[in-house]
């Protein structure tokens, strides 16, 4: 007994060290050490007892792609997805270093703590413990993918792998990527992302002298433009504040710059009006709104010709399937893998709240486009959501909890014999 104990101790030591060693490895944006981290991943894996391979379909980029054969190649596979790369993080404005990962009082601070290099360790631990039980034999093959560029819009990460015969070839029937931390005692699961446009509006106009009553001004124009998207911000508010909707169902515009003045060696010229005025907005549209109404609003009310404006918007990703239908995974006995996750997940101990949109955007977007029914899913329980904030942490008995969890989920997904088409 005190001998098992031990080991067991001893496990959870080296699964959170493993946890600690890639999160000092310097994956965030702009220069992600992706050879490190493949170096490092590729390593453990094969300690695990996985097969790997890695896939280059950017020069620098790798993805990692591991496997754990099923008995039955015939099966569609199970591909669990987590990418490697950060957002960056400002340091001084941190408790802890956000490359130290250091332990403090349970607590594991570092970038990319729950966004999302825990599910990458995660995985690979718990494929390291089925396949260390005799008992454990899937009759489908388990993947997983670990992919670059996610933060940035995944062109060359996950969005060129969907698009590869290497990852046809590897028949995904169904697939679990990233979700995100849950406050309450019950884990969240996502069956939907919103799309990310990069909306920048441009207003012109005659420039002229500061003290002039003008009409018809650059600024005056992006103003007018910028009151117009407050309104719209404020009804989207107003839906949320009447309990009709969550804030992930509906569009958000947030600004992420201004942009106008007419520059001189001293900075702006302070008695000018400028001929020329911009913003930039980080707009998310959820799978229910129909994104030519939104183009249209934008066209019509934010952007108009009548008031010399033009707008370029820029999308990362699909926004609808290759049939042409909103991307979205259902959650209902028409899909058979989430009866299949449901119930791991509640076999393993864990509660799991209404399946929600996810508010920000993942790479299952590129699986939801090939028609592969794909989840968000990350245990974090009782933990605040923390991802691309200051301080990201996670607590070494959650990030521990959510190995146990995947046990679980990749012994039912490998081992379910029903018919998945
Ligand atoms: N995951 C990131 C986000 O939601 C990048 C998505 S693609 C621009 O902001
Ligand atoms: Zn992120
Ligand atoms: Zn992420």
């Amino acid at each position: 007994e005190p001998d098992q104990q031990h080991q067991h101790h001893q496990q959870q030591q080296q699964q959170l060290e493993h946890f600690q060693r890639y999160l000092r490895i310097r994956t965030a944006h702009p220069h992600p050490d992706y050879a490190s981290a493949a170096d490092f991943l590729t390593s453990l894996a094969t300690s695990a007892g996985l097969e790997t391979l890695t896939l280059e379909f950017s020069p620098g980029k790798p993805l990692i792609l591991l496997t754990c054969r099923g008995s039955d190649p015939t099966l569609p596979s199970i591909l669990l997805n987590s990418h490697i790369d950060s957002v960056p993080a400002e340091p001084l404005k941190w408790l802890h270093p956000p490359f130290s990962a250091s332990n403090v009082d349970g607590r594991i601070f570092a970038r990319g703590s729950q966004d999302d290099k825990c599910l990458a360790i995660q995985y690979i631990e718990a494929l390291r413990v089925l396949k260390s039980d005799p008992s454990f034999a899937p009759l489908r093959t388990v993947h997983v993918s670990l992919v670059p560029d996610e933060e940035i819009g995944g062109r060359d990460g996950m969005g060129a792998f969907a698009n590869s015969e290497a990852f046809d070839a590897l028949n995904v029937g169904f697939v679990l990527d990233e979700g995100q931390a849950s406050p309450t005692d019950e884990f969240r699961v996502f069956y939907a992302d919103r799309s990310p446009w990069s909306l920048v509006i441009r207003a012109v106009g005659p420039p002229g002298h500061g003290a002039r009553m003008y009409d018809g001004s650059a600024a005056e124009n992006l103003m007018e433009s910028v009151e117009a998207i407050a309104r719209f911000r404020e009804e989207q508010r107003a839906v949320v504040e009447a309990g009709l909707a969550a804030p992930s169902e509906l569009v958000t515009v947030n600004p992420v710059y201004f942009k106008a003045g007419t520059p001189s060696e001293t900075g702006y010229v302070k008695n000018v009006q400028p001929s020329e005025a911009e913003a930039g907005f980080d707009v998310r549209l959820p799978p229910t709104v129909d994104p030519d109404l939104m183009k249209r609003r934008i066209a019509e009310e934010w952007a108009p010709h009548s008031r010399n404006m033009t707008y370029q918007i820029i999308q990362k990703g699909p926004i609808r399937d290759n049939a042409g239908k909103p991307l979205m995974t259902a959650t209902n006995e028409s899909n058979p893998w989430w009866s299949v996750f449901v119930q791991a997940v509640t076999a393993s101990g864990g509660k799991l709240s209404k399946p929600e949109i996810l508010s920000s955007t993942t790479d299952a977007r590129f699986m939801r486009q090939k028609g592969i029914p794909a989840l968000g899913f990350s245990p974090m329980a009782n933990t605040p959501i923390l991802l691309h904030d200051h301080n990201e942490f996670l607590k070494d008995t959650v990030f521990l909890r959510g190995i146990k969890v995947y046990e679980n989920v990749i012994r039912s997904l490998s081992s379910f014999a029903g018919n998945s088409e």
